[in-house]
């Protein structure tokens, strides 16, 4: 394993004036009224941003807060040592250099269960248009032409879903399905309680072989990509039909193409892909278009009102919280730490390297400077340590920026 590189010793993070929120991707306005009603400056875009523009905007903002589309490297991270925290405003995760933020004491926050209903049903939905070829025969209809058939349409009742990830989506799926008359399996890495009367295969291959209905519900990791490549689709029944609303990575999309073009495969339903626009005003182009019973959609899994406003306060909610009292709970990356503010105490909020002594220089800055720990709460994990201390006596300055001079800091502010 690499050793980590941490930034160096810095001076204390002020917020002077409003904390400063910038919102990229069309987030949800209801994020942005919670942080308005809170006082927060708060700049919203419509688009993602590319790296070499995002390492210019970010400078100065105490709180990003992005959705699938913008991806948050070190580079960027390195020009932002004012920022807080960074809002996904989504279930994924994986568009953030989550270990840099870490070593940058930088938590990162998003929404694990607001969109997975509207992922859920927008799947059913597409279980029965490809049951059906609906988007031909609607394409069909639209353009003048009258094909009323009945051959290769099927009813969606006894036939097979196999779920790939029986997580939050997966499993919500799974009820939804069986409520249809499905038969549901699924395959998931870690051992899950099947609800209904779902049932867990041993192996992936299982699962394809099985199956009328792959539906994918995995998150991007070196493990999953690709994970639906030539070998796995060969290994589907003929006949059955791919969705993919998990990410773009997952699905080799030239051997998806082939599989549909060499008759195969019956269908597929495609939401995510491995490169998508950065704004809706940007082409798109997919060697899956044109192709006949295959449903493309612009990633629009989680694109629902209800979705969407429950996202904006739900993340919104945890970055108030952090900004205001430090507390880290639900941040995907970072240590865990929520204490409830102490009147009449002085917050402090430190992020530092963990290494051996470091409590002992802070207890001992304290303790030069005649203030009393009132409370103290330390969580660690592997590279960082999280400190959140509330000091009786109003020293928190002259500690701030003690604590800040330490060659382990990595990030220190007063909560005020
Ligand atoms: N299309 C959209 O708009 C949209 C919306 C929401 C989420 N998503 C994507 O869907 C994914 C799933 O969301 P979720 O809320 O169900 O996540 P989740 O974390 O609740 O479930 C994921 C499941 O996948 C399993 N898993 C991980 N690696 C696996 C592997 N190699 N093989 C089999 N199973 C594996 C996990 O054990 C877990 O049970 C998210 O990571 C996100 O990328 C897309
Ligand atoms: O990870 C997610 O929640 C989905 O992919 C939705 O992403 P979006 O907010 O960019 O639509």
């Amino acid at each position: 394993m690499s050793t980590p590189t941490f930034p160096s010793p810095s001076t204390p993070v002020s917020i002077e004036g409003p904390p400063k929120v910038l919102l990229l991707e069309n987030i949800h306005a209801s994020a942005a009224e919670m942080f308005a009603a809170e006082g927060f400056q708060v700049e919203r875009l419509k688009g993602a941003l590319k790296p070499e523009e995002l390492e210019q905007r970010i400078q100065g903002v105490h709180v990003l807060g992005i959705r699938s589309k913008t991806n948050v490297h070190e580079l960027a991270l390195a020009k932002a040592p004012q920022l807080l925290a960074v809002g996904c405003f989504c279930i994924g995760t994986n568009q953030v250099d989550l270990a840099s933020a870490n070593r940058h004491g930088t938590p990162v926050f998003n929404a694990p269960f607001s969109n997975t209903r509207s992922v859920a049903e927008l799947v059913i939905a597409e279980i029965i248009m490809l049951s059906r070829q609906l988007g031909d025969r609607n394409r069909e209809v639209h353009t003048g032409q009258w094909r009323k058939v009945s051959v290769g349409s099927y009813e969606v009742r006894g036939k097979t879903l196999g779920i790939v990830g029986y997580g939050h989506i997966g499993s919500q799926l799974g009820v939804l399905a069986e409520s249809m008359g499905m038969r549901v399996i699924f395959y998931d890495v870690m051992t899950k309680l099947p609800l209904g009367n779902t049932r867990a295969t041993a192996t992936l291959e299982e699962l394809l072989e099985n199956s009328d209905f792959v539906t994918l519900h995995v998150p991007a990791t070196p493990a999953t990509e690709k994970m639906m490549g030539v070998a796995e689709l060969a290994r589907m029944k003929k006949g059955a039909s791919l969705i993919n609303a998990s990410r773009g990575t997952v699905v080799d999309i030239e051997a998806l193409a082939n599989a549909l073009r060499s008759g195969h495969l019956g269908g597929a339903a495609v939401d995510v892909y491995p490169e998508e626009p950065e704004t809706n005003s940007d082409g798109f182009s997919s060697a899956l278009q044109g192709l006949s019973n295959v449903i493309l959609t612009p990633h629009i899994g989680g694109s629902t009102e209800e979705a969407q406003a429950s996202i904006g306060k739900e993340v919104a909610t945890s970055l108030i919280k952090l900004v205001k009292t430090g507390a880290t709970t639900g941040a995907v990356n970072f240590p865990q730490v929520e204490v409830p503010l102490i009147p009449k105490t002085h917050r402090i909020l430190n992020v530092h390297r963990n290494t051996p002594g470091v409590l002992r220089d802070i207890n001992r800055i304290v303790s030069d400077l005649n203030a009393n720990i009132h409370a103290q709460v330390l969580s660690t994990d592997a590279n960082i340590g999280y400190l959140v201390m509330d000091l009786d006596q109003d020293v928190a300055a002259p500690v701030c920026q003690a604590i800040a001079s330490l060659k382990t800091d990595i990030k220190t502010r007063i909560v005020s």
